[in-house]
């Protein structure tokens, strides 16, 4: 039997199975190999399968946005709009088949925008160039989910599931276990939590169908078992991802008004250029990056510059930016702004720095 029957197989005895306190430690084991095949089919094959021509884009800039969608939902409409690339864009489906980067320059960052085939029903099973799509999609900071305002909300719902199959966690954080693989001395098992969902035996079990015998695990917060079987397969991807609905000059005031209520998401049109300003402002804000400017002593900060890190960056990942060996001889930092109780605070490596601080760093004599 191929994976794709097997995994067809197991989701017909999860969907045949009731759900309830007595089955739900067989649903979880079927769960956990369920997700051992989808990882199986993401491998790729020992035959040097084909790679995706026109895939391998080079990273480039502070960060990278992927556009993901159904066919002729408009993202190379987009990409033309808000870089100075060029993508064809046609009215008929798979006018793009390859990856097109451009780039967006916004608040001093360089964003590195991907525009993309778009991807049908199917894409995590290899159909059309569904499986080059997401291996690019696993690569971004952001996954930016083009959707067609005119069509129906099954389509958001469609594009999730695919990326789902394939280990793509959106918005979501990485599940609070610590879980680490050992030589020996079998399973110890601890949570910090009450556990409602996992239990020992289940996780004893879902290990053991790993061939895991040895390992530890600290559960830190009240997981589901899909969340546990993500931490254990341990290849999951955490990205941002923000919903835009495009073609907003075509549907009424009140779908309208529907829409840009769902959360994380923004309404456009790129053919009447509406709010095509405020989708780059809230990409900025979903990339959680920083703005930081640079002075030295005596002088105004440079304001037309500055650099871009990410947030949670210390004055230590700032003088790395700066300068590769400004660290070895930081004596110390002023930084005004918000991360500090008063202007100018005299900081060290470890502060963390906030949007638009202003940093003047003292070297050693
Ligand atoms: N009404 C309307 N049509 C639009 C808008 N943006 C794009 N379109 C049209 O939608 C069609 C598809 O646009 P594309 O940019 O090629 O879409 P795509 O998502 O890149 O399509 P593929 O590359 O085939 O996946 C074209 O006919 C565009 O003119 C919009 O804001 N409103
Ligand atoms: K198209
Ligand atoms: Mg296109």
């Amino acid at each position: 039997m191929g994976i794709l029957e097997k995994i067809a197989e197991i989701e017909k005895e999860i969907s045949r199975t009731q759900k309830n306190k007595a089955t739900e430690y067989h649903l979880g084991l079927l769960k956990a190999k369920l997700a051992k095949y989808r990882v199986q089919l993401l491998e790729p094959s020992k035959s040097g399968g084909v790679k995706g021509e026109g895939f391998d884009v080079m990273k480039s800039g502070d960060a990278r946005v992927a556009l993901i969608g159904f066919p002729s939902v408009g993202k190379s409409t987009l990409l033309n709009k808000l870089t100075k690339t060029h993508s064809e864009a046609g009215a008929y489906e798979f006018t793009t088949l390859t990856c097109i980067p451009g780039k967006i320059e916004y608040n001093g960052a360089n964003i590195q925008l991907l525009d993309l085939p778009g991807i049908i029903e199917g894409a995590a099973q290899g159909k059309g160039r569904g499986r080059q799509v997401i291996s690019v999609a696993r690569t971004a900071d952001l996954v930016l989910m083009m959707l067609d305002a005119t069509k129906s909300s099954q389509q958001r719902i469609l594009l999730e599931r695919e990326l789902e199959i394939v280990g793509i966690r959106l918005n979501t954080e990485k599940p609070n276990i610590y879980f680490k693989v050992k030589k020996g001395g079998g399973i110890s098992f601890n949570a910090t939590v009450k556990l409602t969902y996992l239990n020992e035996k289940m996780v004893y079990n879902i290990l053991h169908d790993y061939k895991i015998f040895n390992a530890e695990i600290l559960v830190r917060e009240d997981v589901t078992i899909d969340e546990f079987i993500d931490v254990v397969l341990g290849n999951r991807k955490y990205i941002k991802c923000l919903y835009c609905y495009n073609k907003i000059d075509s549907i009424t005031l009140e779908e309208l008004d529907r829409l840009a209520r769902e959360p994380n998401t923004v309404v456009i049109s790129c053919e009447m250029d509406l709010n095509l300003d405020y989708l780059v402002e809230q990409v900025w804000k979903y990339l959680n990056l920083l703005r930081i400017y640079t002075k030295k002593r005596g002088e105004y900060p440079d304001l037309e510059g500055g650099l871009i890190v990410r947030k949670g960056a210390t004055v230590e990942h700032v003088c790395h930016a700066i300068h590769r060996s400004l660290v070895e001889e930081f004596r110390y930092a002023l930084v005004w702004g918000i991360s500090t109780k008063h202007n100018p605070q005299r900081v060290g490596l470890s502060h963390i720095m906030e949007n638009e601080d202003v940093i003047q760093v003292v070297k050693k004599k």
